[in-house]
């Protein structure tokens, strides 16, 4: 059930100062075997402030890891920046050359995936993983890289983190190797974070811990968050704006209330209503999307073969996004009225 028990982040506690991270027109592909190649991000705006938890909500094949990997430069193969700027306080990612950001990464900018036992080296003790990516990073000698190392093990809340910094990852449960991923990622205190499906597969509980944890490391840090998901539910809680995503494309994006509250595009709205109501719903929403025709993909609105509300121009003409009231767009002909 959807609920906004958290209090809201007041406005005007996020930072009006440029945008940490300022995504334009980026375009990913993908080569085919035909080849022709095939978008999995279309010409995608987005920025998020420093201090802003950004939610980005999409089903399966939405392209969400595509574009987690591409904000860091790393595409997954053989997947290609096809157009666009990423732009992080500034500075154009995609032209700023492998080496420098390879330094960036870790440092600046990081990111947080889910299936802590792949991402963690088995035979190493976690805190001297956390304390290599200090070192490397920061440059600190290994009594300072320790000394983060456990304050980052506190922050995570892991119970005796002396002990725990010799432990390998398989003495660990999943929520802990998880916090400790948490805390790779954040030891170098990165002014950008992107976490993408970082609590899918723990149980109800660890996972409210963690993005209370997420949260609260975001704001005390002041960095910027996009925080990506296929549960709606979860950015309800935590996020400050919300966007919704379908093949590639953003469809709606709002504040967090008027995402709940006021939102305008059919797509969104069948997404909360299988959320919300029903289980069958829910299944249907969690199944892939029918891919379009490519003729027709490059026309159509991407929600078309499945939307209720569908006209003949839906089928004519790909809707832009468009701005229905101040920080609202929507991607559809015929916006749900308020
Ligand atoms: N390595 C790849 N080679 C070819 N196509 C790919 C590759 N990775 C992703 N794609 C395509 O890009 C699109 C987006 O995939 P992506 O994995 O980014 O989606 P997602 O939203 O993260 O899905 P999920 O929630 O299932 O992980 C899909 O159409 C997918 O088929």
């Amino acid at each position: 059930m959807l609920s906004l028990e958290a209090e809201p982040r007041a406005a005007e506690a996020l930072d009006t100062t440029p945008p940490v991270i300022d995504i334009s027109a980026l375009t990913v592909e993908f080569p085919t075997l035909s080849g022709r190649s095939s978008t999995a991000i279309r010409e995608l705006d987005l920025s998020i402030a420093r201090g802003e938890i950004f939610g980005l909500v999409g089903e399966s094949g939405a392209g969400k890891t595509t574009l987690a990997r591409s904000l860091l430069g790393l595409p997954p193969a053989p997947g290609r920046v096809a157009a666009g700027e990423i732009r992080f306080e500034g500075q154009d990612l995609l032209r700023i050359g492998e080496r420098a950001l390879r330094r960036m990464r870790g440092r600046d900018l990081s990111m947080i995936v889910p299936n802590p036992r792949s991402e963690l080296n088995p035979l190493l003790p976690v805190g001297e993983q956390i304390m290599t990516v200090a070192r490397v990073h920061l440059g600190v000698p290994r009594r300072e890289a320790r000394r983060l190392a456990l304050d980052m093990l506190r922050a995570v809340q892991i119970p005796d983190p002396e002990r725990r910094m010799a432990a390998l990852p398989h003495e660990l449960s999943g929520g802990m190797a998880q916090r400790i991923v948490i805390a790779i990622a954040l030891v170098c205190s990165p002014r950008f974070i992107v976490s993408d499906d970082a609590t899918s597969g723990l149980d109800v509980t660890v996972q409210a811990q963690i993005l209370e944890l997420l949260q609260r490391l975001a704001a005390d840090r002041g960095s910027a968050m996009l925080f990506i998901t296929r549960d709606i539910g979860i950015t309800a809680h935590l996020c400050d704006r919300i966007a919704v995503m379908l093949n590639g494309e953003i469809m709606e994006l709002a504040a967090r209330e008027d995402f709940f509250f006021r939102p305008r595009n059919p797509y969104t709205i069948t997404l909360m209503a299988a959320f919300a109501h029903n289980e069958g719903l829910r299944r249907l929403w969690t199944r892939s999307a029918p891919p379009l025709e490519p003729a027709a993909a490059g026309r159509a609105c991407p929600f078309l073969a499945r939307c209720p509300l569908a006209q003949p121009r839906c089928a004519a003409e790909r809707p832009a996004l468009r701005e229905l009231a101040p920080g609202h767009v929507s991607r559809c002909h015929f916006p749900v009225p308020r």
